[in-house]
């Protein structure tokens, strides 16, 4: 029979994953914490199994009748060791009975075989479905939702959990099914061959089946805690991974080095409570075996000597006795693992059951079914109210504000007045509370979310540049672009000196933080990046940090450079940037509070000339 080691693994069924997603908004909501053990009912814990398994069916059905098959021919082998001795008794040919019993060997093992490895490459592919669907889903979380996740949590259960859904295959479904049939089968053999002796071997095998019974829950309990201590550990490591830099500035690699050893510490308690359960589970199924072999042996012993029944019987049923052992110990063990499954179901299914963004599937730019023409696109707020979850406080309150296609606009004010929250929210990663945000005049929750996005070029404030190279990073939302396209983004964002830098070569490998390049060169990667989609609007949010002379310079001219094609909306920090804005918008407190030219603001608004002076820097 297929064995799996106990350890951790999570992920979604693609009904549930299918079915998810509905809203963008605040579908916030971190994963339950460890106390959720009585989460999923045994009937949810089942169909989520269902779910698991069912795209598998078949190959786990053919899997299920070898291997029942096999433990059927099994039970035959008693009565040929049976006829054999007999056969020696009375002085008969044993040769037909004996290759009868080596027939049935040999048939046994070969459907075992075969049986063991389709089941155990059935559960491979549940495992690896779940952790497609489970990936695909927390891609597919909303922004909110995802703030709200540990990554280290995320990571333990898209690669530890769904390492478990092996189980509910193996060592769950067929493993019951299968030692159910061989108990079932056993019980009857037994009966066949005496009556008596099989009332015995009942008794005692109950009496402990008893006693495992009341450890389950145990069981159980031990193995969802363990899970979730090492998605705390995962989420641990990767806050202290994420801060390398300060980790190592800030001389705390022993704080952090203790807070992991916690969270390992405490894996490990509830991995040695879960081992202990589970080999006093083990070890009672195992002694009631041992117990009704001595106690058969002792009754049949007396049977025999009686005359009631022949040493060949009782050699059969002691047989028997030994074949119960194997579906009694992996009936136990069906337990343990059908605990550890569904502990890391329930965990799966805490991250599956988080709503995702809404996916539409059609590739064409569309806005209420009617093709988009492309060019720049204009914008509106309309009396926009956003308060982000957990706050008391809007980020926007009554926010409104026209923005023509085409030009810069550039927002300004002081921290914290709601600038990046606005950008946001043209992205759709949050949904207003209240109030309409209009692109081209269509409400944005009236346009496919892809769609929209594919519009809209976003360029975060500490844009990331990943591992890998300088093609990986510009061609990311944009794998179809060819070199030509590449070189152009690049001499648009004045990019081509980093690229001499790399020895001309698109495919040179910048390193993970993109830390061999200069802060601007980053961002300026980020728009070459945001560009290559060709979008209809550009959102920047500008670095807070300063940029030596000829970045500031080289970036300012690229901003001004691509509002003469399309409409870029600047997060300004540099009053650089703002000097040849077409119109500023100055927020205060989430609201607009002017809007108009440097000139015309530097004239009329006492924030704005006050913000100036400083130049702006927040
Ligand atoms: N994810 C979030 N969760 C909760 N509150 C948030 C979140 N993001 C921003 N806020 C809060 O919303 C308000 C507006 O923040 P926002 O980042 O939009 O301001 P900003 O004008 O861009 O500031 P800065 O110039 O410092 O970047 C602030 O009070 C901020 O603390």
């Amino acid at each position: 029979m297929a064995s799996t080691s106990l350890s951790a693994g999570a992920p979604p069924t693609e009904t549930e994953e299918g079915t998810a997603a509905v809203t963008v908004p605040d579908a916030e909501g971190a994963v339950a914490d460890g106390a959720a053990a009585d989460g999923l009912s045994l009937r949810e814990t089942f169909t989520a199994f269902r779910g698991h398994v069912r795209p598998h069916w078949r190959e786990i059905a053919v899997a299920a009748v070898l291997l029942v098959g096999s433990g059927v021919l099994g039970l035959l082998q008693p009565l040929a060791v049976e006829d054999v001795l007999t056969a020696y008794g009375q002085g008969r040919d044993v040769a037909p009975d004996l290759l009868r019993l080596v027939a049935l060997v040999l048939v046994a093992a070969g459907a075992l075989a075969v049986g063991d490895f389709l089941l155990l490459r059935a559960a491979e592919r549940v495992v690896l479905a779940g952790r497609q669907g489970l990936v695909r889903h927390i891609l597919r979380l909303p922004m909110g939702a995802m703030r709200r996740q540990a990554p280290g949590d995320l990571l333990a259960r898209a690669a530890g959990d769904t390492s478990l859904l092996r189980q509910i295959v193996t060592q769950t479904l067929v493993q019951a099914l299968t030692g159910l049939v061989m108990i079932i089968g056993t019980l009857v053999m037994m009966a066949i061959v005496d009556v008596e002796l099989l009332l015995v071997t009942v008794g005692v095998v109950l009496l402990l089946g008893f006693v495992v019974g009341v450890i389950m829950p145990r069981i159980r309990r031990a193995a969802l805690s363990a899970q979730q201590s090492v998605g705390e550990m995962g989420a641990t490591l990767e806050r202290a991974l994420s801060a390398f830099t300060t980790v190592k500035a800030s001389g705390a690699e022993d704080v952090e080095a203790r807070r992991v050893d916690a969270a390992a510490r405490d894996a490990y308690d509830e991995g040695v409570v879960l081992a202990r359960w589970g080999s006093v589970a083990g070890t009672t199924a195992g002694l009631a075996i041992q117990i009704a072999f001595l106690v058969v042996l002792g009754v049949g012993g007396a049977r025999v000597s009686s005359g009631a029944i022949s040493v060949a019987t009782l050699t059969a049923f002691l047989l028997y006795v030994l074949y119960l052992a194997q579906p009694v110990m992996s009936l136990t063990n069906v337990g343990t693992y059908f605990q550890a499954a569904r502990a890391a179901v329930q965990r799966l299914s805490e991250v599956t059951r988080l709503p995702t963004e809404p996916v539409d599937s059609t590739d064409s730019f569309t806005y209420g079914g009617k093709a988009s023409p492309p060019g720049a696109a204009s914008l509106a707020f309309e009396n926009i109210t956003f308060t982000h979850s957990g706050r008391t406080t809007p980020a926007l309150n009554g926010f409104s504000l026209d923005i023509p296609a085409g030009g810069l606009t550039a927002f300004v004010g002081p921290s914290g007045a709601g600038k990046t929250t606005a950008l946001s929210l043209i992205e759709r990663f949050y949904d207003p509370d209240l109030g309409r945000i209009l692109f081209d005049g269509g409400d944005l929750r009236d346009w496919n979310l892809r769609e929209l996005r594919a519009g809209i070029g976003y360029v975060e404030q500490d844009a990331p540049v990943m591992a890998g190279s300088l093609r990986d990073n510009l061609a990311y939302a944009a794998p179809a672009a060819t070199d030509e396209d590449l070189c152009h983004v690049l001499a648009v964002t004045r990019l081509l000196p980093l690229l001499e830098r790399l020895g001309g070569d698109l495919d040179a490998a910048i390193d993970h933080h993109g830390t061999s390049l200069s802060g601007g060169e980053r961002q300026r990667v980020a728009i070459a990046r945001a560009l290559l989609r060709r979008p209809r609007l550009l959102l920047l949010d500008e670095a807070t940090s300063q940029l030596d002379a000829v970045n500031e310079a080289a970036l300012r001219e690229v901003i001004e450079e691509l509002s003469r094609r399309t409409t870029v909306l600047v997060v300004a920090h540099r009053l650089s940037t703002v000097r040849s804005a077409d119109r500023i918008a100055v927020l205060q407190d989430g609201a607009l509070r002017a809007v108009g030219t440097h000139t015309e603001l530097l004239r009329d608004d006492i924030l704005y000339a006050e913000l100036a002076s400083h130049q702006l820097l927040g």
